[in-house]
């Protein structure tokens, strides 16, 4: 007998533990209310801060690294050489025909336990490859040479123990599952090879499942801030029954038939789990459940594909590191060969099944890493062609992380099994996770066709970030509003809800649609807040930027407002010099300009100079304290200088007008307001000078027609001062006082009136002078001699006399017509001439006068003055016929 050939599969090797699968009700599920996870506040202390805001840290599967070029792991284990099995014996006999010797028969059976026990195919190398040597016997028939297997993730020798391939496999994935990334692990090899055993083990030797479990809830129960953290386990089994279709079946206590609707388990009840031996019990009763069959490779030979779920449980209280991943562990049913097991019928039906499974399961790998290899070759849908693969779509197409742990048989008579496992899932190392997501985002990033579209917005410009950051909102949207519905149409009716398996499944999806949003929700606003961080800088950089320019112009205002300042002291410093000028000229009746001028000796060349000065207007110029001294001075000076031209040069009244007028401006400049007057130019003077001259001319002929009329009455002399000031008007300017024509004048007449040694009095012996002045020549009575202007009265009552005598004029033609004229303003300020007068008036000058009246030598003492010319010697005759007058 050939002791490679497997014996017939014995027909009564079946077990079956669990009764007869009927069509019972569906059980009630607990359904699980996950509510929303609070999206974390916006970072306002990320964005107020001085740094841009990084990612938060780890424990959250938002923060989880970013995926590295990690290939899948794949991880061999070696089951030790067992010695035969009680079943085999029977089956060696069994499969002899002819009666044995027993002592024969116990040796052959010896020799072959030695065999296998002493022979092996598969050695391990190191830590990460094996040498599959072939059986000697198919060095010759086959020409077979050993092969070498390596890359592994991890080697486990047949004596290692299932501590050790806890530590190595599946503790670091348990590690990422607590701090929230989900992943699956799935033990894969021929049947036999010890697959159930490294899952589930034993009471004596636990498996995976219970070590993981061990290790969930120790780890809970060391930090206290998991304590909260409660898990939830499912299992379920993908079967066939007698080979005809696959069915799935809770294995949970009162666990029931399942269905399927793409891929997602319709019907599975989740039970949560509080401690390990609670689960640890749980787990013990699904493998109960688990249908199992003697085979003549196993005599508790897995017939179904199990499948563990132990899911992170969200809370209604808020825990970041609650979000629902799902640590999935897969017992998958061993590969048979038909000659290996001898199955037959059903046990064949279900071995055509199962490697139908596992062959659909290494395809969609395979698949995977040749689209991974070459990215034009599409993404085979091989999961379709399995409920395993379609469970497990979202790992077999790379978007989740698994690993995968291959347990082989080293016995020579495993050669080929262990080979084909070998060959068959050695390329799947290969299979690299480079673009991998959070996993419970996978299954709505079936949506998107970019699957990297999370870690290429954070690289991506800001215009092409904000677009897909929109998009995922609205579809985050949208999601949400589905969840919403799912979990309210839930709320609503209950025992709907449970009636049917899709009630539970809705509850899932329910489940999961609230988890994605709320965690897209987040990198949304973790970018948004990256987003409002770059414009809140750009916007500060802008801002310290107008604040300096605001402060450049807060100094250059307040230049400009210094400027102003002082500008406007100085303009107020003008219009005090104007005002005191005219304080000055009131005041200069009796007081200080009288003194100051006459306490001073006269420097003609001075005056003259200052006569020039003032005609140019730049008296106003000078300083506030000489003033009021210089206004007066320059009148009193200029008719001074008109005086003395008369009395020299005998040029007649036009020279004397001439002069006076080209003073008398000033004054009255001087008197207005600066700011609105400005200083005259000569040409404007030239222009008064020449209607002075035509007022003189008009005079002189009017005078000439007086004196041959022979009419000399007190109302023509008046009539002559209104035409002076008429054409003063016309000008627009200030009315020049007849005063300041007449008084010159009678200092004219006054000379005529000392060269005849008559002295008049009072006003009414004006008349009189006049009648004697007729008989002076015309070219000295041309300034009309008016004796009233010498009456030192105050300017309102020469006014009002000269108005008075305007209106008992007969020729109120001639004169100035006050009914057609507006009246005039009161006239404020004097004319030069008159304050000269009133000036003069004050000083004191009786000694001198009296000398001159005593003493007919003034003349001669006037000479011998050198500071006295001739014209201020009548000057001062003049004064003391004023004053005498006031004496009057
Ligand atoms: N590492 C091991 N150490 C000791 N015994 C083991 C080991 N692996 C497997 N065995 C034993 O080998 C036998 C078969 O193992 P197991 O049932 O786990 O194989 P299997 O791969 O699950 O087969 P099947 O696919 O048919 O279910 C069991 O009796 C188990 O106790």
């Amino acid at each position: 007998m050939d002791p490679t050939t497997s014996p017939p599969c014995p027909t009564t090797a079946t077990v079956r533990r669990n009764p007869p699968r009927r069509a019972r009700a569906t059980p009630k599920t607990t359904i699980q209310s996950f509510d929303l996870r609070e999206i974390p506040p916006f970072p306002h202390d990320d964005m107020s801060s001085a740094q841009t805001p990084q990612p938060q840290p780890d424990n959250t599967s938002t923060s989880l690294p970013k995926s590295d070029n990690e290939n899948l792991k794949v991880f061999l284990r070696i089951r030790p050489l067992l010695p035969s099995s009680p079943i085999q014996a029977p089956r060696v006999r069994a499969k002899s025909a002819w009666p044995q010797n027993p002592t024969k028969k116990n040796t052959a059976v010896a020799k072959v336990s030695k065999k296998k026990s002493s022979t092996v195919c598969l050695s391990v190398n190191d830590s990460q490859s094996v040498t599959l040597s072939a059986p000697s016997g198919m060095h010759e028939s086959k020409r077979i040479k050993s092969e070498t297997y390596g890359g592994f993730t991890h080697v486990f020798s047949s004596d290692s123990s299932q501590i050790q391939v806890y530590e190595k496999m599946v503790k670091p994935m348990v590690e990422e599952f607590l701090r929230g990334r989900s992943g699956m692990f799935a033990a894969l090899g021929p049947s036999g090879s010890g697959k159930t055993h490294t899952v589930f083990g034993c009471p004596r030797d636990p498996g995976m499942v219970s070590l993981a479990l061990r290790h969930i809830f120790n780890e809970s129960e060391q930090h206290a801030n998991q304590a909260s953290r409660s898990f939830n386990i499912s299992i379920f089994e993908i079967y066939t029954e007698r080979g005809k279709a696959e069915k799935l079946f809770d294995l949970l206590p009162d666990g029931g038939e399942l269905s399927m609707q793409q891929s997602t388990v319709r019907g599975l009840k989740e039970v949560p789990i509080f401690n390990a031996e609670e689960a640890e019990s749980l787990i013990a009763q699904a493998v109960l459940k688990r249908a199992t069959a003697m085979t003549n490779a196993n005599s508790q030979s897995s017939r179904s594909q199990c499948i563990i779920n132990i899911r992170d449980a969200p809370q209604k209280t808020v825990n970041p590191k609650s979000n629902g991943a799902v640590l999935t562990i897969i017992d998958l049913a061993g590969a048979e060969r038909e000659k290996r097991t001898g199955n037959q019928g059903t046990r064949l039906l279900e071995s055509n099944f199962i490697n139908n499974t596992l062959m659909v399961f290494g395809l969609c790998l395979r698949s995977l890493l040749e689209h991974q290899k070459n990215p034009k070759k599409p993404l085979q849908k091989h999961f379709q062609s399995s409920m395993l693969t379609r469970y497990l779509r979202d790992y077999l197409e790379g978007k989740k992380r698994m690993a995968l742990i291959l347990t082989a048989k080293s016995g020579e008579e495993d050669y080929l099994d262990t080979s084909y496992l070998l060959r068959q899932a050695s390329p799947y190392m290969q299979i690299k996770y480079n673009e991998v997501e959070p996993s419970n985002m996978v299954s709505k990033k079936r949506q998107y066709q970019n699957s990297s579209i999370l870690d290429n917005a954070i690289l991506s410009p800001l215009s092409e970030h904000l677009k897909r950051l929109r998009v995922i909102s609205e579809h985050a949207e949208q999601n949400d509003e589905k969840s919403v519905e799912d979990r309210s149409t839930s709320k609503e009716d209950t025992s709907t809800v449970c009636r049917s398996d899709a009630s539970s499944s809705v509850s899932l999806k329910s489940e999961s649609d609230s988890r994605v949003p709320s965690e897209r929700s987040h990198i949304i606003m973790q970018n948004f807040a990256k987003v409002i961080w770059n414009l809140l800088k750009q916007y500060s950089s802008k801002l310290k930027v107008a604040e300096l320019e605001i402060e450049s112009l807060k100094g250059s205002a307040g230049c400009e407002k210094q400027k102003y300042l002082e500008l406007e002291t100085r303009l107020n410093e003008f219009k005090a010099c104007c005002i005191c000028s005219k304080g000055a000229k009131v005041k200069t009746d009796t007081e200080d300009c009288s003194s100051v001028c006459l306490g001073q000796p006269h420097n003609w060349e001075q005056e003259d100079a200052f006569h020039a000065q003032s005609s140019l207007g730049l008296v106003v110029d000078q300083p506030d304290e000489e003033e009021p001294l210089l206004g007066t001075t320059c009148t009193q000076l200029g008719s001074e200088n008109s005086v003395r031209e008369i009395l020299d040069v005998d040029a007649g009244n036009k020279e004397l007008f001439h002069a006076q007028s080209s003073s008398e401006p000033i004054c009255d400049w001087s008197a207005e307001d600066p700011t609105l007057s400005p200083p005259r130019s000569e040409l404007d003077y030239k222009n008064l000078d020449r209607e002075v001259s035509t007022s003189l001319s008009e005079l002189d002929d009017h005078n000439a027609l007086e004196v041959e009329s022979g009419s000399k009455t007190q109302s023509e002399t008046i009539h002559t001062q209104s035409s002076c000031e008429s054409k003063f008007d016309q000008l627009g300017e200030e009315p020049i006082p007849s005063t300041s024509c007449t008084q010159l004048d009678s200092e004219n007449s006054d000379r005529k009136v000392l060269m005849s040694s008559s002295r008049q009095r009072h006003c009414n012996s004006l008349e009189v002078e006049v009648e004697e002045e007729s008989k002076i020549p015309n070219e000295l009575l041309g300034s009309s001699t008016n004796y009233d202007s010498l009456d030192p009265l105050s300017p309102k009552d020469v006014s009002s006399t000269i108005t008075h005598n305007l209106v008992g004029d007969p020729r109120g033609e001639v004169g100035v017509n006050n009914s057609s004229k507006p009246p005039k303003p009161k006239r404020t300020l004097l004319p030069s001439s008159s304050m000269l007068s009133r000036d003069l008036s004050t000083f004191d000058l009786v000694d001198e006068s009296d000398k001159l009246k005593g003493n007919r030598s003034a003349r001669k003492l006037a000479t011998h003055d050198p500071k006295r010319s001739n014209g201020s010697m009548s000057l001062l005759h003049l004064l003391q016929s004023r004053r005498s007058n006031l004496r009057l």
